[in-house]
């Protein structure tokens, strides 16, 4: 075997949840103008804080941006995503959520859209999410 050299990337955290309604659809957001990445379809979710774990990293996030209200039994992981970007190795965790209070608004001013599965192809998401694609679709 050869011999695997460390890439010298800081891991960063990132937790991500596939809300889904009650027709099987999943909220993607689009990531606003200037920021790293703009314009493409994600999961909502963000950086895990020091001391804080995923779950309740989650439970923050969709409240910060979407106004949704969950709680942490809520949270169902199904996949993750481990991805190389030029200047930092993702690790994001995704989970699945039917079980939220609110109605989600574009409290950061991005994009919603609820989204099935199959169509998500058709959105452009940041090239981590593409694997995870799949995994919604078994599941929905
Ligand atoms: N929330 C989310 N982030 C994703 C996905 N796919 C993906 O590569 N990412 C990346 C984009 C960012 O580099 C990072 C998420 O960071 P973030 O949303 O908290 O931070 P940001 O880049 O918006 O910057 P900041 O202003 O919050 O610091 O993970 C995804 O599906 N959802």
């Amino acid at each position: 075997m050869s011999e695997v050299k460390p890439t010298g990337k800081r891991l960063l955290l990132v937790a991500a949840c596939a809300l889904v309604d009650t027709d099987r659809r999943v909220l993607l957001a689009q990531r606003p103008e200037g920021k790293q990445l703009a314009g493409l379809w994600e999961f909502p979710g963000g950086k895990v804080e020091p001391g804080e774990t995923p779950e309740q990293c989650l439970v923050r996030e969709l409240n910060e941006e979407l106004g949704i209200e969950t709680e942490i039994p809520c949270l169902a992981p199904l996949t993750f995503a481990s991805h190389s970007y030029d200047d930092f190795h993702l690790l994001m965790p995704l989970y699945v959520c039917r079980r939220f209070r609110g109605i989600a608004q574009p409290r950061e001013g991005q994009g919603l859209k609820w989204v099935r599965p199959r169509q998500m192809r058709d959105y452009p998401m940041p090239p981590a999410d593409a694997p995870l694609i799949q995994f919604l679709i078994d599941l929905l």
